[in-house]
């Protein structure tokens, strides 16, 4: 397995041109929050705008509508039930996150499966929290899903549940035989997160406990959707939003016992600008 580490980040950041534009960052569509937990997704998409995405919606419960505003009016916002309106927008996206709090109901199941249906064979899925389970129940009814660009992000207890391995069975070999039977690229979160690709595997070297914490896989997907925007390059700008994501918490650890979620999507920018500019990359704002 391949390390990530700082250098390794710090090599790929990607450069913005002085006539850079919205539209050269990415598209992004955030899909989940149900009436109970709309901070899952408020979540997400804060971590994808402050992850450096050009233009961001998210389709959530009309609950949610005003408090994602008041959080962040820089996003757009959908009516996640509208499957017709999904179904128009998602070929627009270049790329799309479903399941931060989205809940596992049979409402939940319906927005899962016009969105995997809508998504073309060249749009990354990012597939996190909810959407994980509703995956596994899809995949009973209709088991081949090789032909879309799925990216699954689950902890331990979610991955148990879609692979049958656990915390003390899951080892590299028996992932990668998942994977491959999936067909996706595998983020196995855990203290020390594994990625799997169809052609390699890497282990991400940053991170702490003071991440345990609800919504820090949350934030994590947004991360990840943020940069898939960003990156030619799709291996690169999901192992460099891992790390980020961890290597910030680190940061912040020196100093708070807890890094909370917004504590770290909040200071997503000045880390990724001191990592492309100089060597302070110990600072952090919180
Ligand atoms: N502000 C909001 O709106 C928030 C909303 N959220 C939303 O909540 C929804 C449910 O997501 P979830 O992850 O909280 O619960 P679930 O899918 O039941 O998994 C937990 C089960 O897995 C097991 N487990 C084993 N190993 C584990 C490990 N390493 N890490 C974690 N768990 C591990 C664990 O076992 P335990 O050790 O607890 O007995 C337990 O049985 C989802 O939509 C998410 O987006 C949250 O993000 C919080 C903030
Ligand atoms: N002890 C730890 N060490 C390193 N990373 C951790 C630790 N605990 C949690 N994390 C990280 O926090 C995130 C938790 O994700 P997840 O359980 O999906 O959170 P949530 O669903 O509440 O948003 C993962 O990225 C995981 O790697
Ligand atoms: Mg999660």
């Amino acid at each position: 397995m391949e390390s990530i580490t700082v250098d390794y980040v710090k090599r790929y950041l990607p450069v913005r041109t002085s006539d850079a534009h919205k539209g050269n960052f990415g598209r992004v569509l955030c899909i989940g929050g149900n009436a109970q937990m709309g901070g899952a997704i408020i979540l997400t998409s804060s971590a994808a705008l402050y992850s450096g995405a050009g233009l961001i919606t998210v389709a959530t419960d009309p609950v949610n509508r005003s408090s994602l505003h008041a959080r962040t009016p820089e996003v757009m916002f959908s009516e996640m039930y509208d499957y017709s309106l999904l179904k128009k927008m998602i070929p627009k996206m270049d790329v799309v996150v479903i399941g931060p709090g989205l809940g596992r109901d049979q409402v939940a199941m319906s927005v899962f499966k016009n969105v995997i249906n809508s998504i073309g064979s060249d749009q990354p899925l990012i597939i996190d929290a909810d959407a994980i389970y509703l995956f596994g129940q899809y995949l009973n009814t209709y088991p081949a899903n090789k032909h879309k660009k799925i990216i699954l992000t689950p902890h331990l207890g979610e991955w148990e549940n879609l692979s049958g391995l656990n915390a003390q069975t899951e080892n590299p070999d028996l992932n990668r035989q998942k994977v491959d039977q999936l067909g996706v690229t595998l983020v196995l979160k855990k203290a020390r997160t594994e990625i799997y690709y169809q052609d390699s595997q890497w282990k991400n070297t940053s991170g702490n406990p003071s991440m345990a914490t609800g919504g820090m896989g949350d934030t994590l997907a947004g991360m990840i959707a943020g940069f898939l925007g960003q990156y030619a390059d799709a291996k690169i700008g999901i192992n460099s939003a891992v790390f980020l994501h961890s290597y910030i918490a680190d940061q912040l650890a020196k100093t708070h016992y807890v890094t909370l979620p917004s504590q770290i999507i909040k200071a997503i920018p000045s880390m990724m600008q001191r990592l492309s500019t100089d060597n302070r990359e110990d600072a952090v704002d919180a």
